[in-house]
């Protein structure tokens, strides 16, 4: 897999605490890549830096073939970094649907792009019909979004960014709050995505990174530890002293 993304000894530190310390990671075309580690290893600071949400403090961030670790979160989303946050980030006021097409607005091609009625149906309003349908929200297009569950909240942030065609979706931790059931339409969600697009998903849940990811980077007090295929990590000796350390 050619690499579409990399990290080169990136670092962040807050006052005299180093978050994340001198971490390479290669995200490839394609690539289901997990970060994993214990509370406070660095993972969602990790996502934030690549994301743009945080600069690094030093070393450099290169996404397909293009060096932004100096771009804002707005301009890496332009460049095809989309993000899935902790809490869900939708606009409450506005209905499922609405929050889809405002979502998928500057790709379909902003004010040209979507200026008449039948472009605006065909390049904005059908498409976003299709993803609520693909998240399983196509019952609630016309709800309020202020009024669905929690998980339901999630599956309309994952449309908005897919809206977005990203070529990698940064998921931190998608799991959280949601039931059992919603869970396992998450995983079947997430193992749907079409394989052009790359994904970097920062997760506790182990079960679900097993389930999904075909490379698992760990970081322990923001350093990474090991990366490796799954199987590699599952038994790796330097993981299971991360997670025993963070327990004591
Ligand atoms: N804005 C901030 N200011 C100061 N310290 C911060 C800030 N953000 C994160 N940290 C610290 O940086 C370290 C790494 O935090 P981070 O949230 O990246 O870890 P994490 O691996 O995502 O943890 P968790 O699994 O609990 O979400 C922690 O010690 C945290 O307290």
């Amino acid at each position: 897999m050619s690499a579409l993304l990399t990290a080169e000894a990136v670092t962040r530190r807050y006052g005299s605490l180093v978050a994340v310390n001198r971490v390479d990671l290669r995200v490839g075309e394609g690539e289901r890549h997990a970060l994993i580690g214990p509370n406070g290893a660095g993972k969602t600071t990790l996502l934030d830096l690549i994301g743009g949400a945080s600069r690094a403090d030093e070393g450099r961030i290169v996404f397909a073939g293009r060096d932004v670790t100096r771009l804002g979160p707005a301009r890496r989303a332009r460049n095809g970094i989309g993000r899935i946050h902790q809490r869900p980030a939708v606009w409450p006021t506005l209905s499922v649907l609405e929050n889809v097409v405002v979502a998928g607005w500057r790709q379909a091609g902003g004010f040209r792009g979507v200026g008449s009625r039948g472009r605006f149906r065909r390049r904005l309003a059908e498409p976003a019909a299709e993803l609520l349908d693909r998240v399983g929200l196509a019952g609630s297009a016309p709800t309020t979004a202020a009024h669905l569950s929690h998980g339901e909240r999630r599956q309309l942030e994952i449309a908005m960014a897919l809206a977005g065609r990203p070529r990698l979706l940064l998921l931190d931790e998608p799991a959280a709050g949601l039931s059992g059931v919603e869970v396992h339409r998450l995983v079947e969600l997430l193992a749907a995505l079409p394989r052009e697009m790359s994904v970097l998903l920062v997760e506790h849940r182990l079960d679900l990174v097993y389930a999904l990811a075909d490379t698992v980077t760990v970081l322990h007090d923001g350093r990474l530890v090991a990366s490796g295929v799954p199987d590699e990590i599952r038994n790796a000796p330097a993981v299971r002293r991360a997670y025993a350390e963070a327990v004591r």
